[in-house]
């Protein structure tokens, strides 16, 4: 099958779409809502436990007829087969992308280049199974004979993002042991973590796809140095384990086979949280809830290869974004769980969304003249209100907002969480209703103020509304609903890569930072500063005390 490189802004269904946009961008949502009894029904869909309310969006009916059309015109239903079957649909570096095989049931047949790849994917599963148990239940003991009750992971981007996000949002589950989290290449990171732990007791789980980043390698070097002034070479086994698919690069730090978890490069760094890349998770929160994720990831896959396009909730969702980013020129998203455990969900997905769709070329090698990947921003709901809701409702930006949320919470404190939610509904009805002139005055009238006293006031207190949400609202927060949540916005990824003509699952974009930064470090640690710009050059001077 030939490559899609169509460009989107060319098709037919486009240009009806560029129409429809100028006869609905002055339609106010709360008209559309009046004219409809049944808009919220209509635009809600329910799958894997959760109710995805779309109705707060700037559509109608024919909004999502002709976004649909488009996805077909482009051959969406193909290209969804062929990210399914492993097909090497990341051509620039000639790859399947098949996280999904991570989560397929054992009977399932999944080739890559003519192999079978399930046996092995729950062959590493096993392993994370087996070793997690023995970590958890004192069994795989340190050097000196005593249980583990730390763990830390040492990864970067997605070796990194992932687990430490999921552990933090099944912290609920978690049992007794201490997952933590070094990325940055920042001494500080580091030395703090190590600072405040017994290398007796604490299990180091290196993570790197390619186990050359600096980053890791440093922190690694570091981790391992200080545990050699407490243990012996040989009680490095111990205590070290790695996960990556550079088995050789493995053996040359020093960790014995037995203690490497491989993985795949049919994995992207950014969508590997299912693989072994998540044995911090399996750690923390045990073996059965690391397989629940995968169970509910598995169930949105499942959801987004079988139905129809116009019920399944990657394809309206990732459509969506499209509509927002192309056509109301929308150039951010915002994403806002109003659980604190997803506190890190925001900047997880930056990495799987801005990573993957941050590219200018198209799939035929030319540069692209329309928008393509948003910027993923958010915090946790009610923290956000307090700080940017500000912009979200006043400013003068567009600003699509995912907003998650939970039936029932956690701890079960309902005094606490009836008034999150109260909070979490009222601001998708504010961001849609707003507030008019006459609504402003009729409360200062109310309030016995007089006329004088508010007219100037009156415009500042105005609200326009007609801003864009999505309400995201699951029964409860479990390991099930979390690995369904993550894996929607993997298919939204899918969805508007594939629609953008672009490629999504490289990421060309951090190696020249990384490149320059190599030379640059041999320019601080030399006598001599090679030829860069004349900022480049002065900082330098200065960073080295050089006058
Ligand atoms: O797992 P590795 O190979 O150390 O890479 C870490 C991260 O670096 C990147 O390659 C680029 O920042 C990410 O895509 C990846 O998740």
């Amino acid at each position: 099958m030939a490559l899609q490189t169509t460009n989107p802004t060319t098709t037919e269904s486009w240009k009806k779409l560029q129409e429809h946009y100028e006869s609905i961008k002055g339609v106010q949502m709360k008209d559309l809502f009046k004219e409809d009894a049944d808009r919220a029904e209509k635009f809600t869909l329910k799958q894997g436990g959760y109710y995805y309310d779309y109705s707060k969006n700037r559509i109608t009916e024919e909004t999502i007829e002709l976004l649909l059309e488009l996805a077909n015109e482009l051959g969406l239903s193909e290209a969804i087969t062929k990210y399914f079957e492993g097909d090497h649909i990341n051509k620039t570096e000639d790859r399947a992308v098949l996280h999904t095989a991570l989560r397929a049931p054992e009977d399932a047949e999944i080739f890559v280049d003519g192999i079978n790849v399930v046996p092995e994917v729950y062959e590493v599963r096993g392993k994370i199974k087996d070793f997690s148990e023995k970590v958890i239940n004192g069994a795989f003991k340190g050097y000196t004979g005593k249980a583990f009750t730390d763990v830390v992971n040492i990864g970067i981007g997605g070796s990194d993002l992932g687990p430490a996000m999921v552990v933090e949002a099944l912290k609920y589950y978690k049992n007794h042991l201490n997952v933590h989290f070094v990325s940055n290449v920042d001494g500080d990171h580091v030395n703090e973590t190590i600072a405040t732990l017994d290398p007796e007791t604490t299990l180091f789980v290196i993570v790197s796809k390619t186990f050359t980043t600096q980053e890791t390698i440093s922190n690694a070097t570091t981790i391992k140095n200080w545990f050699l002034k407490h243990g012996t070479q040989a009680d490095v086994a111990k205590h070290f384990v790695a996960v990556s698919t550079n088995l050789e690069k493995v053996s040359e730090f020093g960790i014995a086979s037995e203690n490497v978890f491989p993985m795949w490069d049919w994995v992207g760094g950014r969508f590997s949280l299912w693989s072994a890349v998540g044995l911090s998770i399996s750690l923390a929160v045990g073996y059965e809830h690391f397989d629940g994720m995968l169970e509910g990831a598995m169930e949105m896959d499942s959801h987004f290869e079988t139905t129809p396009f116009e019920e399944n909730v990657p394809v309206i969702l990732g459509l969506l974004t499209v509509w927002y980013n192309n056509f109301f020129g929308s150039e951010s998203e915002a994403i806002i769980p109003y659980t604190q455990y997803l506190s890190r969900f925001s900047a997880y997905l930056q990495q799987g969304i801005m990573e993957s769709n941050g590219k200018g070329v198209d799939r035929a090698g030319k540069p692209v003249d329309y928008q393509t990947g948003t910027i993923i921003w958010g915090e946790p709901g009610t923290n956000s209100q307090h700080a940017f809701f500000q912009l979200i409702h006043q400013g003068t930006k567009l600003i699509p907002t995912d907003f998650i949320g939970y039936i029932a919470s956690l701890h079960g404190d309902t005094d606490h969480h009836n008034k999150l939610m109260a909070n979490f509904f009222a601001q998708t009805e504010a961001l849609l209703n707003g507030k008019t002139k006459k609504q402003v005055i009729a409360e200062f009238e109310e309030k016995g103020v007089a006329k004088e006293e508010y007219e100037a006031l009156v415009n500042f207190k105005m609200f326009t509304g007609n801003r864009p949400t999505t309400t995201i609202l699951g029964e409860k927060l479990t390991p099930k609903s979390l690995g369904n949540l993550i894996a929607l916005y993997e298919h939204r990824i899918f969805i508007q890569g594939f629609i953008w003509n672009i490629f999504s699952y490289d990421q060309w974009g951090v190696e020249l930072g990384k490149q320059l930064a190599s030379g640059i470090l041999k320019d601080i640690t030399s006598d001599e500063i090679s030829e860069h710009d004349n900022s480049t050059v002065n900082l330098l001077k200065i960073f080295k005390g050089i006058n």
